[in-house]
């Protein structure tokens, strides 16, 4: 019997037409083609250079893919960025076609791997296939960029060295919110993309490793996001605003749709597992009951939203503003916190551990954890002035 051969898209199939985003490489000229990246950058405010003359067209139709964004014609992140990103985003296609693919439900599945969780964590933590597999493809991908000298990946107990001359650092979450996978709900995975620090490179590897791997979030020279979901969704920042692109499964070519990206200063959702209720801090209590009843700063009722999947949970956030957050010391520093904290401050959003800034917390320890509050500057500001939220108490939760 034939194992099958999973496509990575299934376009021979049912090829998708999308009139809304019309596949720029193939269909337009050179000339058009230039006109359109030069009109839709200009709506972002990046302005754009072509044979000599600087552009300041404008446009609405809003066509352009990632890698024409961060190429010269766009926002010019370089020639390696730009090579890494090549790299990201073709990794990122290949998880998104492992999460949607009718093959996956064996390696969705709990394995009897069980029992360890990389990182230290209990069973319910404990890595399942589609995480190994994630992690696996993405690794892959950074060594053939041949941009990377390390990888510190949530999966692993310890960060790869790849290669010495590679001058980033990359960081990443490979497939957050994997538990819920066999309910098909959405799953992302996150990247934070620092400089290799060439002044550590005379020590030996595993220790200029770790040490690459714990730069504050400060120092992040971009972040990323890609949420699976009804669409695939890649958010990046590169330090100045925070833009989003669409999946467009009929080329392979993340569409910018969401271009300088403004989270709501207030939003009326607050996002968080309540069942923990009981085992939250008076101050997160009051909180929370406080919004609901519509007597916090914003005289309205909020919404309750959780999907128990933070790349969901936090994409929903930068669209419809609030406040997501997770309490209890259970996600990570270095492979979400700082990476989501940066795209939600290029967004003008705040991302807190309920006292502090994130990104002003020196990593200690690789797989360090903290409570975590993501969301609308006011929200966030309302929800410090309870003093008491994050908490302490944290028993270990089956689901
Ligand atoms: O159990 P809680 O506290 O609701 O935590 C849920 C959060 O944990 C995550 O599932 C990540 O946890 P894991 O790394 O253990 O998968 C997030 O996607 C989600 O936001």
């Amino acid at each position: 019997m034939h194992s099958p051969t999973i496509p990575l898209y299934s376009t021979s199939i049912f090829p998708p037409k999308l009139h809304i985003f019309t596949p720029s490489r193939r269909l337009f000229s050179r000339t058009v083609l230039l006109q359109h990246r030069m009109a839709s950058f200009s709506r972002i405010g990046v302005s754009s250079e072509v044979g000599g003359v600087r552009s300041s067209s404008g446009g609405d139709d809003g066509v352009g893919t990632l890698m024409e964004f961060v190429g010269k014609g766009g926002v010019d992140v370089g020639d390696e960025l730009v090579v890494l990103f090549h790299h990201i985003q073709y990794a990122c296609k290949r998880i998104a076609a492992l999460v949607a693919s009718p093959f996956n439900s064996t390696l969705g599945k709990h394995s009897g791997l069980e029992g360890g969780g990389g990182a230290g964590g209990s069973d319910r933590d404990a890595p399942k296939p589609l995480d190994i597999v994630s992690n696996e493809i993405i690794l892959s991908s950074l060594r053939n960029s041949g941009k990377v000298a390390v990888m510190a990946s949530e999966e692993d107990d310890f960060p790869v060295w790849i290669t010495d001359d590679g001058p980033f650092v990359v960081v990443t979450d490979p497939l957050d919110g994997s538990r819920n996978i066999d309910a098909s709900i959405p799953t992302g995975t996150i990247f934070g993309i620092y400089n290799r620090l060439v002044e550590l490179d005379h020590l030996p590897k595993e220790e200029k490793a770790m040490l690459n791997s714990l730069q504050s979030g400060l120092k992040l020279v971009a972040a990323v996001y890609v949420l699976y979901s009804s669409a695939t969704i890649l958010c990046t920042s590169f330090g100045s605003g925070t833009h989003a692109f669409t999946l467009d499964h009929s080329t392979g070519d993340f569409i910018l749709t969401h271009p300088n990206i403004k989270i709501p200063p207030r939003g009326q959702i607050y996002s968080v597992n309540d069942a923990r209720y009981f085992d939250w801090p008076q101050g997160l209590r009051q909180y929370i009951d406080t919004v609901r009843q519509g007597k916090g700063k914003y005289p309205k009722k909020y919404s309750a939203r959780y999907i128990c999947s933070l790349v969901a949970d936090f994409h929903r956030t930068l669209m419809y503003g609030g406040v997501a957050m997770n309490p209890r010391s259970h996600l990570r520093l270095v492979y979400e916190a700082n990476p989501l904290s940066f795209l939600v401050e290029q967004a003008g959003g705040r991302g807190s551990d309920g006292k502090i800034r994130i990104l002003s917390i020196q990593p200690v320890k690789l797989h360090q954890r903290l409570p975590l509050f993501l969301g609308s500057p006011e929200d966030i500001e309302e929800l410090e002035s309870y003093g008491d939220v994050q908490q302490k108490v944290n028993p270990g939760y089956e689901v």
